[in-house]
Parts: structure tokens; sequence; C-alpha cells
């Protein structure tokens, strides 16, 4: 196993800038670059210390932290440089450890060796993932939940359903010198796969089903061209993302932004403008745009006082109108033309890309919806899919079909040996099952033998 180097900070200038290095030798190999650094460490102890480079010149003075394998996040030695938040001296510290040997981890690599080196399930490295990711709090807890216990996760009662299963075979087992017993508890080991089989089904739609839909309160800027639709995702966003002409038809693909807000992340979606067109390439953005309009959670749609026509679209989800470039109107007339819109909306958020105007109320309308989202069940539907966990699923879906064809040809010992082949694969994911567990199962739960 190599030593590998991350940040495990973003480079942005902050407080404080985390760099990691995990692996074999790490004292021999990197000791020499930390003065003052004792050469046998205590494990866990912070040392204040100064990182020198290879010319003897002080790259930055910080906290050193060593976990001596393999009583550490990986299982392996891990050295911690807690030093400050300048990404420029960060990327010196980085390059100076890969100048001694060490090589860029991967994304995940941290993670992976403490799987590696069964620190970590591979269902709590996917929960870790999550938490991580998470687009609002609430969001976060779920994967949180599922990190601490590990075994209330819906994918980690499969182990249990799989023990269970096993426990049974165990009893058949058992009884194999009395034949009489035998059919109908073959029967009965076929109806308890079935129900598994079943449950699975399930699992797996609603992980497809979660899939589908984009992780996160989202929103789509939407309208025909020139309505001001990448001038009023650059103000919001802060920055100047997306193009901005006179031209219409300048927008084509879609772009997304993202900002926070108290309640969670809202991920912002700019669109093309939607009109007849001959040009392929605007009509294959707009084509985008109306499929877009299926897996949002809410449509912002944008007319002005040039262009007071609504898009015809069908959506079926929530959106809010918003008048664009209110700043055209003379001074005092917007009343009068809110009423003589047509067809008038019942709720009209005028606002001014140009001169900000308008915004903050639109913000809040838009927060408003983000913490409807967020708190209710939007997330909980859904909310734990990922693409590791179908694959999961499904793996486990398509070994216990392989080992329900024996048993309903009557080869019960097949049947029997695939399972308990499953079991094993599955150590990975769950952590190791033991031949006790399955045997206190049965004595637990069946008393037999008395
Ligand atoms: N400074 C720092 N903070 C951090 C991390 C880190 O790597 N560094 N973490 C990184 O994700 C998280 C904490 N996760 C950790 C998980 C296990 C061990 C660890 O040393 N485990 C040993 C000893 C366990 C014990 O003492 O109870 C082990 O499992 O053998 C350390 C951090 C969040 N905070
Ligand atoms: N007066 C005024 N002009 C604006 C406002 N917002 C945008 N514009 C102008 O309207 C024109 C079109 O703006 P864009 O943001 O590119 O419009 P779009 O809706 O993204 O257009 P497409 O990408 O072609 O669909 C540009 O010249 C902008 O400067 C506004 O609030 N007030
Ligand atoms: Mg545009």
């Amino acid at each position: 196993m190599d030593q590998i180097v991350a940040l495990a900070t973003p480079l942005v200038p902050g407080p404080l800038g985390i760099v990691r290095l995990s692996g074999p030798d790490l004292l021999s190999t990197f000791g020499k670059v930390l003065s003052p650094f004792p050469e046998s460490p205590t494990p866990r102890h912070a040392y204040l210390t100064s990182v020198i480079n290879l010319d003897g010149i002080p790259v930055d003075e910080g906290i050193v932290l060593y976990f001596r394998a393999p009583d550490s996040f990986t299982g392996e030695d891990i050295l911690e440089f807690q030093m400050h938040g300048n990404p420029h001296s960060l990327r010196k510290i980085q390059n100076l450890l890969i100048s001694l040997g060490a090589r860029t981890a991967k994304p995940g690599e941290f993670s992976y060796r403490a799987f590696l080196h069964k620190k970590m399930t591979l269902l709590k490295a996917e929960s870790l993932n999550r938490m991580i990711q998470a687009p609002s709090y609430q969001t976060y807890l779920q994967g949180l939940k599922n990190f601490i216990s590990p075994s209330d996760d819906p994918l980690a009662r499969l182990r249990e359903d799989l023990v269970a299963l096993l426990a049974h075979f165990y009893v058949v087992v058992d009884h194999l010198d009395l034949p009489d017993e035998e059919a109908p508890e073959l029967s009965d080991l076929l109806g308890r796969m079935d129900q598994i089989l079943l449950k699975l089904s399930s699992m797996v739609r609603d992980q497809k089903r979660g899939l589908k839909k984009r992780s996160g309160f989202t929103v789509a800027l939407v309208g025909h061209p020139n309505t001001g639709k990448s001038s009023l995702f650059n103000r919001i966003l802060g920055e100047s993302r997306a193009i901005v002409s006179t031209v219409p038809g300048t927008t084509r693909d879609v772009i997304e932004g993202r900002y926070q807000t108290a309640f969670g992340d809202v991920i912002l979606l700019d669109t093309a403008g939607i009109r007849v067109t001959d040009d392929p390439l605007e009509k294959e953005g707009i084509r985008m745009t109306k499929s877009l309009l299926k897996e949002i959670s809410l449509g912002i749609f944008l007319r002005t006082p040039e262009d007071p026509s609504p898009v015809l679209l069908n959506h079926t989800g929530e959106f809010l109108t918003v008048l664009n470039k209110s700043d055209l109107l003379p001074k005092g007339s917007l009343n009068r033309f809110l009423k003589e819109l047509s067809p008038a909306p019942s709720v009209l958020y005028p606002v001014s890309s140009r001169t900000g105007r308008g915004l903050p109320e639109l913000l809040m309308a838009i927060g408003e919806r983000a913490r409807i989202y967020y708190e209710g069940g939007s997330v909980n539907s859904g909310g734990d899919s990922s693409p590791i966990r179908l694959d999961l699923l499904q793996r486990f879906q398509r070994s216990m079909r392989q080992a329900r064809i024996p048993l309903s040809a009557g080869q019960f010992l097949e049947s029997l040996h695939r399972l308990e082949q499953m079991r094993r694969e599955w150590e990975d994911l769950f952590g190791v099952v033991s031949h006790e567990e399955v045997y206190d199962r049965i004595f637990s739960t069946f008393c037999i033998g008395k």
C-alpha cells in the first residue's frame, strides 16, 4: 500500500487548512520536514511544530497529529497537518509531501482504505458520503442516523433477513433424516425467500424512483428568449455565470448554480428560452428545458413589459410568475400594468435583474418553498437513494434469485450452499456474519433441542 496525501479542507482562505497523509512508514519518510518533532511521537498528541521545506525554509507553523496503525480512521498510520488556511502554503506543503514519495489520493480513497482495513463497512462509507453531500440539515440527519446506527439502515435489515433465512435452513438440516417432514419445510423456505424477494423488488423500485429526481430543492428559470433568465440567474447567484446578450436564443444548455439558505440548498437552473425556431442547437435546448420541467421542485416563469405573454408549457408542478425588467415601466405605472396583464397570474413578483429591485421578495418566496420541501415529505421519499445503494440492492436481489432456483427444484443443499456463499460475500457490506450468529438465532427463536 502506498502513501497517500490529500487536503481535508477546501482550498479557500480560512482559519485552518488540513493536509492528511495515510500509509506505511510515515514517520521515517515525512518526520524530516517537521521541526521540532520527536522520532517516536505519542499517538494522538497535538504537537506544535514547523513544516520545513527541502531548502530548510519554514513553510508554516501548525499542529501535527500522529495516529498509529491500526488505531486511526483508515486503519493505517496517519499524519495530520493542521495548518493556517492559506491555499498557497497548503499547496506547497502538499507538493513537499509528494516530492518525498506520497501520491495524491483519489476521491474517497481515505474512506476506501478504512473499508479495506475493516474500519468501516460499505454501508457506513455510503452513509458518510451522503452526509457530506447532503443538501440540507434534514437530509444530513438521515445519513448520520444510518452512519451512527448502521443496523437500523433498511439495507442492513437485509442482513437480518439473510441470517434468519439461514437459521431456518439449518433447522431443516437438523431434520434431514426425517424425510416425512421435509416437504412442508421446503415450501416454508420457498415462502420465506419469496417474501424477501418481494421486499427487495419494492426497495429497488423506491431507489430507482428516488434516483430519477434531482437530489435537493431544484428551481428552474423558464420563459421566452430575452426575458432576462440568465440575467436573473447571475443576479441571484451574485456572479456572472451565464452569458447574457441582447440576442434572443443566447442560452442553449441548462446551466446549474447553487446557493445556500437556512433551510437547505437551492439548486438554480438557467434554461434556453422557449420559442419556435429552426436552429437545431436552440431546438435541442428547448427540448431539454421541456423535459427538465418534470424533474424540478419549482418553476420561475418570467414575463416582461416588452413580452408580457406567458410561455405555453405543460407544467403541472408548482410555479411562481415573475415580471422581470420592471424597471422599464414608467414610475407609478406598475399597478396599472399588472391589472391589464392578460392572462393575469394570481401572484406576480415584479423584479429587475438590472437594478435588483423586488429580488428580496422573490428570494423569500423561494426560501419558503425550500423550507417546505426539506421539512416535508419530499425528502423522505427517495431521500436515501444513491447509485451505490441501488447497485447493492440489485446484487443482493440477483444472488437471492440464484439461491432460490435450486430450492424450487428440490435441491435443498445447493440452495443452502449458495446462501452461505452470499453470507460471505455480504460481509463487506454488513460486517461479519458469524456461524455463531446464525446458530444463536436458531436457539433464541426456535428452541430446537430445548
Ligand atoms: N482532525 C480530524 N477530525 C476529524 C477526522 C479526521 O480525520 N481528523 N475525521 C475523519 O473522518 C472524522 C472523525 N473520524 C475518525 C474516525 C476514527 C478515528 C480513529 O482514530 N479511530 C481509531 C480509534 C478509535 C477510538 O479511539 O475509539 C480506530 O478506529 O481504531 C479518528 C477519526 C471527523 N473529524
Ligand atoms: N432593462 C432591463 N434589461 C434587462 C433586465 N434583465 C435582463 N435584461 C436585458 O435583456 C437582455 C436579455 O437578457 P438575458 O439574460 O440574456 O435573457 P435570457 O432570458 O437569458 O435570453 P435567452 O438565453 O436568449 O433565452 C439583455 O440585453 C439584458 O441586459 C432587466 O431587469 N431590466
Ligand atoms: Mg439566457
